[in-house]
């Protein structure tokens, strides 16, 4: 079903559509170090923000555009004159140019028939190419777009020479398997490359981003965290490990994912979930004992994703699931090689703790362990 080394490209979206969080909004000085950020990761383009939403956002969309990053700089517009002047003036790369195209959205956001929308649009790419932009051609709410449409609103921006077409699930409405079979579709009859934006009201924006580049999308948009508008989009460093462990791509500096995730908390005040994958502080922590026993003989046995793939270290912890080898291979690796009565007397009374809420912390590990010791616990 996949091929063995995909062909993508990351366009985060963090800086534009993660920033559509209801209550954020990132200062510019945030957006230039996030954007340095993911550069050092080496996304390949990084949508910077909307320059249409105020002065300040132009500014800061440009000085992120003079930051000489290696990665393409784009920014939104809609289609309208004003947008496509303002992302020009905002010295990008490339123009992120979208319309809405589901008769839903037509009908209440446009009030006007689809073709005269489409024909607005495709004027719109035109004003882009005059000013030297390249065009990224994104149909918003493309998921409940008629397909036959959709084909038409694709091919006619190829036909005026848009570099890429965007394929949003705007509401986050498709299972993995739908974007598969929609995905493969459009990838066997649109011939400019596509990109696959995915939200994810159902859990399932990475799932849905990572299959659509499975299903030949070229171009997959992330979120730091996967933070953005509702429940967010899909996010990058899941992206990332999947690309690494599934499709081959291993290019992106996976390193710097836990230093960019933190930044993105602090800048966006969203706190990361202590078992988000990938970024979570707990993620490469194991309390159970029969885990841990198996993972002193091979650590493969309970980690797939290997910890120092994303620059991470596995620990182990100590509280109610602990067993006697978890133990042992702890309070040894410490310095206090026990006997079997005073590891099973520190075992009991681990559990005993951690029952009544208490962290096994490095405070109580060491009073434990001179309790035993002492023979007195
Ligand atoms: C799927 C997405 O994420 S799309 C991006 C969504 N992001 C945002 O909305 C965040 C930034 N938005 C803003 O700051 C403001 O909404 C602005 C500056 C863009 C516009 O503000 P306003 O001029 O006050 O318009 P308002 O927000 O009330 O309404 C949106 C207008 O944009 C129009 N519009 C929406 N999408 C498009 C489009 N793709 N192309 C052309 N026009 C569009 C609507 O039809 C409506 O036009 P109208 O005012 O003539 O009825
Ligand atoms: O497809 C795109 O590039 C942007 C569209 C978008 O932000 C959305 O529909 O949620």
């Amino acid at each position: 079903m996949f091929p063995e080394r995909w062909n993508v490209e990351i366009c985060d979206v963090t800086l534009r559509d993660g920033e559509q969080t209801p209550g954020i909004s990132f200062t510019c000085d945030e957006k230039m170090k996030i954007a340095g950020m993911l550069d050092q990761v080496g996304v390949d383009v990084i949508e910077a923000g909307f320059p249409t939403v105020s002065p300040e956002e132009k500014r800061c969309v440009t000085a992120i555009s003079r930051m000489d990053l290696d990665a393409r700089i784009c920014c939104l517009a809609r289609a309208r004159p004003e947008d496509v002047e303002a992302a020009a003036a905002a010295e990008v790369d490339m123009v992120s140019l979208f319309i809405a195209t589901s008769d839903l959205h037509i009908k209440h956001k446009y009030k006007k028939p689809r073709e005269v929308v489409l024909a607005g649009a495709l004027d719109m790419i035109d004003l882009a190419r005059d000013h030297g932009l390249a065009v990224r051609f994104a149909a918003e709410d493309a998921s409940r777009t008629d397909p036959a449409f959709l084909k038409e609103v694709y091919r006619a921006g190829g036909d005026h020479g848009a570099d890429l077409v965007s394929f949003a699930d705007t509401v986050g409405c498709l299972t993995p398997l739908e974007m598969y079979a929609v995905m493969s579709d459009l990838c066997s009859t649109v011939s400019v490359p596509l990109c696959a934006h995915c939200h994810n009201d159902m859990g399932c924006a990475t799932a849905n981003t990572i299959t659509a580049a499975a299903a030949g999308a070229f171009q997959l948009h992330t979120t730091v965290n996967g933070i953005g508008e509702r429940a967010g989009n899909a996010s990058l460093e899941e992206v990332l490990v999947l690309l690494n462990l599934k499709g081959g791509v291993v290019r992106y500096d996976l390193s710097h994912l836990g230093e960019l995730s933190a930044q993105v908390s602090t800048s966006s005040g969203l706190p990361v979930p202590r078992n988000k994958p990938v970024v979570g502080d707990l993620v490469f922590s194991h309390e159970s004992g029969i885990h841990i026993a198996a993972m002193l003989e091979d650590p493969a046995t309970y980690e797939y994703l290997p910890p120092a793939l994303v620059g991470r270290e596995r620990q182990f912890i100590l509280g109610k699931h602990s067993g006697t080898k978890a133990l042992r291979y702890i309070t040894a690796s410490l310095g206090h090689p026990l006997t079997d009565p005073q590891i099973a007397r520190m075992l009991t009374l681990i559990k005993e703790r951690s029952e009544h809420k208490c962290s096994i912390t490095p405070t109580v590990l060491k009073e434990l362990i001179h309790l035993v010791e002492e023979g007195r616990g």
